[in-house]
Order: C-alpha cells, then sequence, then structure tokens
C-alpha cells in the first residue's frame, strides 16, 4: 500500500535547482530514509511534503488526497494534512514541561482532557519518558529531549511522521540507542516514517529503505542491501560503503572464473566499472588466480581490519576478520570472491 504519492516534484531557488523531477512512493508502514551529502535537497523534499515549502511542479497526495498539485493550484496547509514533524526548527517549547509539550497537539484540537492525559502518558512510555512529565526540556538530555520530540510527532496519530536529522546533535554512542529505538518505535506502532540524514550508517542500520539523493535528483530508491550490493551508478557506490572501482578491462584476469562469468554476462553494453566491495576481498596462501600487492596502511576496526594495499594496477582497500593480522609493508595475494557491474 502506498501511503503519499510524489510526482515529478522540482523546486528552484534562484538558479539552484534543490529538488528535480523527484518521483517517491512512499510505502504505508515503512521507515523510509532520505540520505545524500549536504544541500542535495533533502530538507526542501521534506518540507514539500510538509507543506512547508512550494514546490514549482508536480503532485503529491496523501492517502489518496492531493494535497499538492502545481498544475490544479491545488496546496492545502500544513496543518490540514495531519504529518508529525520532528524537525530542529520546531524543537520543544522551553517555557513547557513535557507533560505540555507533549500534549500540546491534541489542546489545539481540542481533545477531552482525560483523553489527552491517557495518551501522554502512553506515549511517554513508549519513548521511555516515564515519570519525566514535570520536567523542562532544559532538564532533559539531548537524547531526551529528542524523544519528548517523538512522542509529540506521535500524539496526533499522523499518517506520515518526518524527522529531519533527528539525531545529528547527539554524540556517537546515543544516536546510535536513539536510532535503535526509533525503529523499535516504528516497528511497534507501524508508523509510515521518513526521516532525513546525511549519515549512511544511520540509514543503513534503522531503514527499510534508503532514497539516495544528489544535487535535487533521486538517484536510487531500495532496500539497504540492494542499495549497497547493487548500486546503480559510481557516485551511489561511493556514497554507501566502501568500494573499489575498477575498469572491467583491467580487472577482468584477475577474478575467478565464476565471478567472471557472471559479470560477463551482465556487462555487455554496460560503462564495465566493476564494483568491489573491501569484504568482498581475500588474503589468499595461494598463488593461483590471485593479485599481488603489499599492505601499506591498516586501520584495526575492532571486529575487523581494513587494510590498504597496493598492486601493479590499483591500490584495494579490503576488509578481514581480525584474525587475519598482516604487518604494514607485507607482501599478499588477494582474490576477489564478489564484484558488480555499475
Ligand atoms: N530558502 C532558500 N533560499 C535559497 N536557497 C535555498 C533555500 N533553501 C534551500 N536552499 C538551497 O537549496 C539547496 C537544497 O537545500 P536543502 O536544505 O534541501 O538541502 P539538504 O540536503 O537538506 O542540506 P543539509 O543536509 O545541509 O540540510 C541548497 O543548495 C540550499 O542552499
Amino acid at each position: 500500500m502506498i501511503t503519499a504519492k510524489l510526482n515529478d516534484i522540482s523546486k528552484k531557488y534562484g538558479e539552484i535547482n534543490a529538488l528535480k523531477e523527484v518521483s517517491l512512493d512512499i510505502h504505508t508502514g515503512e521507515l523510509l530514509s532520505i540520505l545524500g551529502s549536504s544541500g542535495c535537497g533533502k530538507s526542501t523534499l521534506l518540507y514539500s511534503i510538509a507543506g512547508l515549502e512550494k514546490p514549482d511542479s508536480g503532485d503529491i497526495s496523501l492517502n489518496g488526497r492531493t494535497i499538492f498539485s502545481a498544475s490544479e493550484r491545488t496546496f492545502i496547509p500544513p496543518e490540514k494534512r495531519n504529518i508529525g514533524l520532528v524537525f530542529q526548527n520546531y524543537a520543544l517549547w522551553p517555557h513547557m514541561n513535557i507533560y505540555k509539550n507533549v500534549a500540546y497537539p491534541l489542546q489545539i484540537r481540542k481533545v477531552k482532557k482525560s483523553i489527552i492525559k491517557k495518551e501522554v502518558l502512553e506515549k511517554l512510555e513508549l519513548v521511555g519518558l516515564s515519570g519525566k512529565e514535570k520536567k523542562y526540556p532544559h532538564e532533559l538530555s539531548g537524547g531526551e529531549q529528542q524523544r519528548a520530540a517523538v512522542a509529540r510527532g506521535l500524539i496526533m496519530k499522523p499518517d506520515i511522521l518526518l524527522l529531519d536529522e533527528p539525531f545529528s546533535n547527539l554524540d556517537a554512542k546515543l544516536r546510535e540507542k536513539m536510532q535503535d529505538e526509533l525503529k523499535r518505535i516504528q516497528k511497534l506502532t507501524k508508523l509510515t516514517m521518513v526521516h532525513v540524514t546525511h549519515d549512511q550508517e544511520e540509514a543503513m542500520r534503522i531503514s527499510d529503505r534508503i532514497a539516495i539523493m544528489n544535487k535535487g535528483r533521486l538517484l536510487q530508491i531500495g532496500e539497504p542491501s540492494e542499495i549497497y550490493d547493487r548500486p546503480k551508478d559510481v557516485f551511489v557506490a561511493g556514497f554507501v560503503g566502501k568500494s573499489n572501482l575498477i575498469s572491467y578491462d583491467t580487472i577482468k584476469n584477475y577474478l575467478p572464473r565464476k565471478v567472471k562469468n557472471d559479470l560477463e554476462e551482465k556487462s555487455l553494453n554496460k560503462t564495465k566499472t566493476i564494483l568491489v566491495r573491501p569484504e568482498d576481498i581475500t588474503i589468499t596462501d595461494t598463488e593461483n588466480n590471485t593479485i599481488s600487492g603489499v599492505i601499506t596502511n591498516k586501520f584495526n576496526k575492532g571486529s575487523v581490519y581494513m587494510y590498504n594495499i597496493k598492486t601493479g594496477f590499483h591500490d584495494f582497500v579490503i576488509q578481514t576478520d581480525n584474525r587475519c593480522n598482516y604487518d604494514i609493508n607485507s607482501n599478499v595475494n588477494i582474490m576477489i570472491k564478489k564484484g558488480c557491474v555499475i
């Protein structure tokens, strides 16, 4: 099922194409991440869905109702879209305690007090803030403030909850915890969520699907594994995870037969660049079908090692488990297990 449909959305600020012909279906009950570097148009896309920006062209529908259409001159204002926002610039009100902050969307809808109380306590429990009702925002940690903002977003039972870089101000450890929390809440409530981030690890960790944007365009949308294993082009490959990008002609002699056969079939009529992920290369004792090189750099990443290996034709980045321990300057043979054509 589709909750929201964006069709051919474009938006210009002067000469800048903030959005260029973006079409996108948001599936009911999914957590979709919009991923891209600074200035690629992520926020403009989210604000267009929320009704805080007016695109120049295209249409947006929510549960079958047109909420924006440039050609039909339809523009439903934000407060009539039933969309929840967890945005940096719609932060908690400092003069209201947490109870009042979370209750606010229901108060302005004139919901009965007893229902408001039940809903607020339920939502605070869901986000792990029971007992903090009387605290003011400045008395909470950054993570707790974000939880309260999520509770406020959830309370109005929106058709979609939009989150704009909700964890960007948190330290790395807390950020991971909050990412897992958001995923848990999303699975529990089955609410449709669209989340904007420039952090590819965050997107890979929590999303059902990821939409990759660059310069106002939507480049690829798919499940995290699809984006990682079958990126559409060099930009996506480079943006999500580490990659070795080599021309097919350069590398073909070093590929095991099975991989080569698979790639040769697919590489017909393509640009013939091969993407090999670092974990799809092994260091091996055999010399058959392998590439010799020298280790130029090494990083310990906890459970894995990352190596830079210089060969006669390419500087590879490879990842091994931490039992595979070699020193810098060692001569090694490497073998490619898997690659894909992009
Ligand atoms: N109100 C505005 N007036 C003029 N230019 C704008 C305006 N809002 C955004 N832009 C420009 O449009 C482009 C897209 O901006 P947008 O904020 O959507 O990007 P973003 O991907 O969310 O970036 P960030 O991650 O830095 O927030 C940028 O080049 C930005 O400078």
